[in-house]
């Protein structure tokens, strides 16, 4: 008897996922014990991109998680209710869960994860980062010996394929939204992938398991891309940076028992020559650090269907195996084992360089009161460029050496009360 499956959602992932699995010539040969057994949609209604026999489709979700039948229900509906709510009624029901959700899981991970092991069923997750690149179970398994020192990522495919062309082509900035909407790449509402929140639910997870605790989504600081201009864009290719939204946890000393960690989303200038500056399009990598390995980036499309169907049928797979080979006992690889929170260190703490632009009124001296103000602070400069002008402004940009984040800010808002600055339309964190 095949392992019965109850699918919640049909659009891009479901959609893809329905497509693998249907087209099983050529891949494991576990997945011809697979049934597509019910899926769950919104509309019966819609046209579909997949033939399935009108009896699996249908708009009663509650049913399919209740259903005695169904082993493993795969979530691929997004939004966080009535997402939550089915995946907690499935695992009460025994039912070992696929999702591709992680805003449900960055925010209810502790309740699903404490149910799922009181069930004695596994949650599964590889596509709810990275898409189809693995980094869950690398983490997971393949990694879990290291020493973990950061993981640094492009884990939002929406975001990099915006900033992308912006780049390349000199796009705008809604144009390209549009265009990645309708590659299937943008969230239901893509103010999550513009404003950070999708990469800092991923950096979230990623985090937890690469640094063994529990991470609140609050102590996640987060910035979006919408403040990222074309000015920006320019001048950090003059000084050999390219701008990505990166999503970053560290630790903050040498890594021991629970160290504090900083966890953070924000566009970052990248340096030209580092592996992550060359990531283009929806691609994402994860850039980690970890003692003894050294350095690893694992690289693919970050978004759309083909490649986030794939982590969620290696997902499906994985679970069929244990299925096939059932013991009493859990996984503790596959499992989550998280007891406590990680300690976050405020962003204030954080020791990073900065670009900063300045718009100035063109007095002669603005440069050497500038200087003065970061050098009170402690804050040295690496480089101070004066290229161009905005009409009667002059534009100003610095790069700082590695400085507090506290004292930058400090001197920051001692410049900005310099009655020479007119304004300060960007300040970001260089890698
Ligand atoms: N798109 C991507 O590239 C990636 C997406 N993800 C994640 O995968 C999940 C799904 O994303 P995606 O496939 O893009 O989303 P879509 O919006 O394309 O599809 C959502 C599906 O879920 C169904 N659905 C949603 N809400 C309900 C409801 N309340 N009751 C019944 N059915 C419902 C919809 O039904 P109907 O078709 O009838 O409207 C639709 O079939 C999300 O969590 C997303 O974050 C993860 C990695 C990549
Ligand atoms: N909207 C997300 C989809 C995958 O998680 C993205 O753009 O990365
Ligand atoms: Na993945």
């Amino acid at each position: 008897m095949g392992v019965k499956l109850g699918i919640l959602g049909l659009g891009t992932v479901g959609t893809g996922t329905v497509q693998l699995l249907q087209d099983g010539t050529g891949r494991h040969p576990l997945l011809q014990e697979i049934e597509i057994y019910k899926v769950g949609v919104r509309s019966l209604d819609k046209s579909r991109a997949v033939t399935l026999p009108k009896s699996v489709l249908m708009t009663d979700l509650d049913a399919i998680v209740n259903d005695p039948k169904v082993d493993i229900i795969v979530e691929v509906m997004g939004g966080l209710e009535p997402a939550r709510s089915l995946i907690l009624k499935a695992i009460e029901n025994g039912k070992h869960i696929v999702t591709a959700n992680k805003a449900v899981i960055s925010r209810f991970g502790e309740e699903i994860f404490t149910s799922a092991n009181k069930a004695g069923v596994y949650v599964m997750l590889e596509a709810a980062v990275g898409g189809g690149i693995p980094v869950i179970q690398p983490l997971k398994q393949s990694l879990s010996v290291n020493r973990i020192q950061s993981v640094t990522g492009i884990v939002n495919g929406t975001t990099n394929y915006i900033l992308t062309r912006m780049q390349l082509e000199g796009s705008n900035f809604s144009d390209v939204l549009a265009d990645a909407q309708k590659l299937g790449y943008a969230e239901a509402d893509p103010t999550a992938d513009v404003e950070g929140l999708d990469a800092a639910d991923k950096i979230a997870i990623l985090a937890s398991l690469a640094f063994d605790g529990r991470i609140k989504l609050e102590d996640v600081y987060c910035e979006g891309i919408r403040q990222v201009s074309k000015t920006d864009i320019a001048y950090a290719e003059k000084l050999g940076f390219v701008i990505k939204l990166l999503a970053i946890a560290q630790t903050v000393i040498p890594p021991s028992s629970n160290p504090p960690i900083s966890v953070r989303v924000h566009p970052t200038l990248v340096p030209k020559n580092h592996p992550l500056a060359s990531i283009n399009g929806v691609n994402n990598a994860i850039f980690i650090e970890g003692e003894p390995i050294g350095q690893v980036m694992l690289f693919g499309p970050g978004a759309g269907a083909g490649a986030t169907a794939s982590s969620v049928s290696s997902d499906i797979l994985n679970l069929v195996a244990s299925l096939k080979t059932s013991t009493a006992l859990p996984n503790p690889l596959l499992g989550c084992r998280h007891q406590h929170y990680c300690q976050i260190t405020p962003m204030a703490e954080l020791v990073t360089r900065f670009y900063a632009r300045f718009l100035t009124r063109d007095q002669s001296g603005v440069i050497g009161k500038i200087g003065t103000c970061f050098g009170d602070r402690g804050v040295s400069l690496e480089s101070v460029v004066q290229t161009g002008f905005q009409g009667e402004l002059a534009e100003i940009v610095v790069v700082t050496h590695d400085v507090r984040e506290g004292d930058f800010r400090q001197a920051l808002a001692e410049i900005h009360s310099l009655p020479a600055i007119d304004s300060i339309p960007s300040v970001l964190r260089v890698l």
